[in-house]
């Protein structure tokens, strides 16, 4: 292990339930500070590559490394905080018994009401765990990852059943984590969660990671745009013509509408308009949306 060791490595890692194949070569690094998201459609991995980077599953191929060393030895040390979807809780405690409880086996009893408060929990203390609703048995899970402010979190659905104020106070206190140099590492379905909260987004499908990087860059593999405007005098041949078309569609219910699909929209924008009066009205510009890259680079296989 040394100071600069990325937070998480792993190298070639195959998985297989059987002859089922859940991780098919999967390489990756992740370093300090990081949030990452990790998306895909249900089956894609997430959880399977999530266990593995636990050491809860042990891969058939290849090299999973927290801090340089074995997920175990990590783990022990407690370097990691970790809240997973199927965990069961022990339903005859409070609140605060069961996060005191996690909170003294790192040392740190003495911040069990500061963990509370993190994971949005200051009024539930005395609440026994078989007695709070689905949201608040999330935030129990939340408060014991986070008990021992480990250097590496991983969550898998965090925000699963959470309220909307619940989950605005999550993403605080994750972006206040990632302040303090600690990474997360957290599985969604929610797409907007992952391009507003994650600096990183990888794509994973079937077993496989078929996009890596920050939001934005994601985005720019897909380029294309949709121009929407009204325009009378206008024939279909000659729109398809314009520089950059990928596709021009007429509405059938309103005539002279047209929704142009364009990978150049400046080209495409500067042949339309020209120089005179170009007879376009309510032009609507909307990009291609993260969802959409999605479904396209994951439609291959049709979840
Ligand atoms: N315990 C298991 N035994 C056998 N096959 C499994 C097991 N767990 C998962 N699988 C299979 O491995 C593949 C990957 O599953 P995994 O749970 O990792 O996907 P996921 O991306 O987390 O999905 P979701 O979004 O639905 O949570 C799926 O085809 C799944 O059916």
């Amino acid at each position: 292990m040394t100071l600069d060791s990325p937070h998480v490595s792993i190298r070639d890692v195959a998985f297989s339930y059987g002859r089922l194949r859940a991780l098919a070569g999967v390489n990756l690094e992740v370093r300090a500070g990081e949030v990452v998201a990790l998306l895909g459609p249900n089956g894609a991995g997430k959880s399977t590559l999530t266990h593995v980077m636990l050491g809860l599953l042990a891969p058939q191929a290849g090299q999973v490394r927290l801090f340089g060393t074995r997920p175990q030895d990590a783990v022990a040390r407690g370097q990691v905080g970790v809240m997973l979807q199927d965990t069961g809780l022990m339903r005859y405690v409070s609140v605060r018994e069961l996060v005191g409880l996690v909170a003294a086996q790192y040392g740190r009893a003495d911040r069990t009401e500061d963990i509370l408060r993190d994971a949005g929990l200051a009024d539930l203390g005395p609440r026994r765990i078989g007695r709070l609703s689905g949201g608040q048995r999330q935030r129990v899970k939340f408060a014991l990852a986070i008990a021992g402010d480990p250097e590496l979190l991983f969550l898998d659905e965090p925000t699963a059943a959470l309220d909307v104020q619940s989950r605005h106070a999550f993403w605080q206190d994750i972006l206040e984590r990632a302040g303090r140099g600690r990474t997360i590492v957290f599985a969604t379905h929610y797409i907007e969660e992952a391009e507003a909260y994650a600096n990183r987004i990888i794509v994973l499908q079937e077993g496989r990671v078929v996009a890596d990087g920050p939001a934005r860059q994601i985005m720019t593999r897909v380029s294309d745009v949709t121009l929407r405007f009204s325009k009378r005098e206008a024939r279909e041949e000659e729109l398809a013509r314009l520089p950059g078309i990928v596709r021009v569609q007429g509405s059938p219910a309103e005539e002279g509408h047209w929704e142009l699909v364009t990978a150049d929209q400046d080209a495409t924008l500067d042949a339309l308009y020209g120089t005179g009066p170009s007879g376009v009205r309510g032009l609507e510009i909307s990009r291609t949306s993260l969802e959409d890259v999605l479904l396209a680079l994951t439609k291959e296989t049709g979840h």
